[in-house]
């Protein structure tokens, strides 16, 4: 018996855009029966609306336009059947996330999700109702079993569709990065392959979608749990799938073999791609963000230029009196190094002129008023240089930072996206160290500097809070991991330091709900995978 090719469609659906990504779909298909002799084609979730769609799956209109797109991958009539993703409403209004099998330009079979995720930034029983039943195709002499990305992290779909005579599982995914996902996606794929003996071949979308970013890292995963194909991370890729029917069912040949990145590599190819797919995917012109002379805005401006290329990338320093000379000449130094449009604009007559507008009401202009004040005009400046230029500003607010509320509410919280929003400090530092060891891109004195604000003479972070290496123990334990205070005291952290810092937490979600939305890149973030109230009285015990 001859080999079957699957080719892994690696690609990168915009949400929304239905005939974009039904064209996309089309030219995949075509290359992959060209250059790769594919017999099937397989797609991510949803291919076709793009994931999440949201609330978008709520509006009317939305199901006549999935139809029109499915009957144009059908009208292609092309010689290869192609797996695609899709959402459908019935007649009663119920909605599902199925699967469709179109063969040779006929709408051959189709396919129900049956575990829908409801956690973490997952929310798909607002919207679908599963469905109970396998479904396997045969084709070409191979028993194909469709699932549906969190099909395959519960037993009970893989269980009935192993039973249902599938001989490899075709998994359409819209599976979100975050640092350890990778890892946790093999794991769980070999342990359904223990249990039920059918390999997996995983297909996943690429690309940033608002907070979420896809990585692909698709791969095929044979019956003794071996990884034989595996495509690249964090970008579109076509990759074949060989079968071939052998006396013990269907093997895996190996192939391709991408090398995958990890730690702090992975980790800045993720930022770098939900950066520039947030700005591109919504058709701004470039972005602009206030540069300190810190690690923050030192860092945030490097993935910029790395998102979008220097010429699409302006930097503001903003001096006070209280900025010192070191911070405009590192910011200086940056921007030379990096190449981008650098402006120096000194606020103090901006402060000059507030103080004669607050003289009635406030004859003395100090301390956190002085402090936020400061941050302020910074946000108003670069909020004009946004309007003017139809340039984004960036956030550089990092997730300690955010964590504790040590940001100004309208000032150097302004901004329409914030890449390092879920980066902790101490990662911050260790992303500025990996990218300086690609090409000189931060001074190292931005490096080496202790943090500050630069809000007042002679601050640092440290006075006001924990140390950085103590906070982010603490924002792991207590946000990500969802320990409880007893539990991170016994991990040898100071009780007053997690009594305070979980105050600090807890107290200023008020601030989190007004921030920009940025870059999801751990298990839990801040914003859809941890809802907390604003008003709570809730306390555990120290
Ligand atoms: N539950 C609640 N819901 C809604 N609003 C609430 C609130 N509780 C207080 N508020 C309001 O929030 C306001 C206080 O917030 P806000 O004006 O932002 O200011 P606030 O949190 O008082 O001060 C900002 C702090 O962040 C530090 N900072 C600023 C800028 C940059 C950095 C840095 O290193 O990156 C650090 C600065 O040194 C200062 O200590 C109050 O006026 C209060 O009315
Ligand atoms: N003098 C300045 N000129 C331009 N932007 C500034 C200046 N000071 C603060 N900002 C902006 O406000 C943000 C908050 O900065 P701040 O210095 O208060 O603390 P930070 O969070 O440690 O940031 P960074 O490490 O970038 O300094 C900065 O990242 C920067 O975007
Ligand atoms: N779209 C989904 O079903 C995603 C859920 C899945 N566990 C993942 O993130 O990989």
């Amino acid at each position: 018996m001859s080999n079957v090719t699957v080719v892994m469609a690696q690609i990168d659906p915009v949400v929304g855009d239905l005939a974009g990504n039904t064209d996309k779909m089309l030219a995949a298909a075509e290359a992959a029966l060209a250059q790769l002799q594919a017999d099937v084609v397989v797609f991510p979730e949803m291919a076709l609306t793009g994931y999440p769609p949201e609330d978008i799956l709520l509006r009317p209109g939305l199901y006549p336009q999935v139809q029109q797109q499915l009957e144009r991958l059908c009208a292609a009539r092309l010689p290869l059947a192609m797996v695609v993703g899709y959402p459908m409403e019935d007649a009663l209004g119920e909605r599902f996330n199925m699967a469709a099998w179109i063969e040779h330009g006929e709408f051959a079979a189709s396919y129900i999700k049956q575990h829908l995720p409801n956690y973490g930034p997952f929310d798909e029983k607002r919207y679908f109702s599963p469905g109970s039943q396998p479904t396997v195709v045969d084709y070409k002499g191979i028993r194909f079993g469709l699932l549906i990305c969190e099909d395959v992290w519960k037993p009970t779909a893989v269980e009935k569709v192993a039973a249902a005579g599938a001989e490899v599982i075709l998994n359409l995914n819209a599976s979100p990065f975050h640092a350890e996902k990778h890892g946790d996606r093999l794991r769980v794929a070999s342990r359904r392959i223990d249990e039920f003996g059918v390999p997996i071949i995983y297909v996943n979308q690429v690309g940033g979608q608002d907070e979420l970013v896809f990585d692909g890292g698709s791969f095929a995963m044979d019956a003794a749990g071996q990884v034989q194909v595996q495509a690249p991370e964090f970008r579109p890729a076509l990759v074949p799938v060989t079968l071939q029917h052998g006396p013990n069912g269907v093997q895996i040949l190996a192939g391709q073999l991408s090398p995958l990145l990890d730690g702090e590599a992975r980790l800045y190819e993720a930022l770098v791609l939900g950066t520039r797919d947030f700005i591109e995917k919504n058709g701004l012109p470039g972005v602009v963000l206030g540069l300190s002379g810190g690690i923050d805005s030192a860092l945030t401006l490097a993935i910029a230029v790395d998102a979008l290329g220097a010429e699409r990338v302006e930097a503001v320093m903003m001096p006070f009196r209280y900025t010192s000379q070191e911070s405009i000449n590192l910011a200086t130094r940056q921007a030379e190094m990096l190449d981008v449009a650098y402006e120096i604009l000194p606020i103090e007559a901006g402060f000059e002129g507030m103080t004669q507008v607050l003289a009635p009401r406030l004859p003395e202009i100090e301390g956190v008023t002085e402090e936020n004040l400061q941050a302020r005009l910074r946000g108003v400046t670069l909020m004009a240089i946004s309007n003017a230029s139809g340039k984004l500003v960036l956030s550089t607010s990092n997730k300690s930072e955010s964590a504790v509320g040590y940001s100004t509410l309208y000032g150097d919280m302004v901004g329409g996206f914030a890449p390092l929003k879920d980066v902790l400090k101490t990662q911050v530092y260790a992303l500025a160290r990996y990218r300086n060891g690609l090409s000189p891109a931060i001074p190292e004195g931005v490096i080496t500097r202790p943090p500050s604000a630069e809000l007042r003479p002679d601050q640092k972070d440290e006075d006001s809070l924990p140390p950085y290496e103590i906070l982010d123990r603490i924002i792991q334990g207590y946000v990500v991991e969802q320990k409880t205070p007893a539990e991170l005291i016994a991990k040898n952290i100071d009780a007053k330091m997690v009594e305070r810092a979980i105050n600090l937490i807890n107290s200023n979600e008020y601030k989190r709900r007004q921030a920009p939305p940025g870059i999801r890149v751990s298990p839990r973030s801040f914003g859809r995978d941890r809802r907390y109230p604003i008003t709570s009285r809730y306390r555990e015990p120290i």
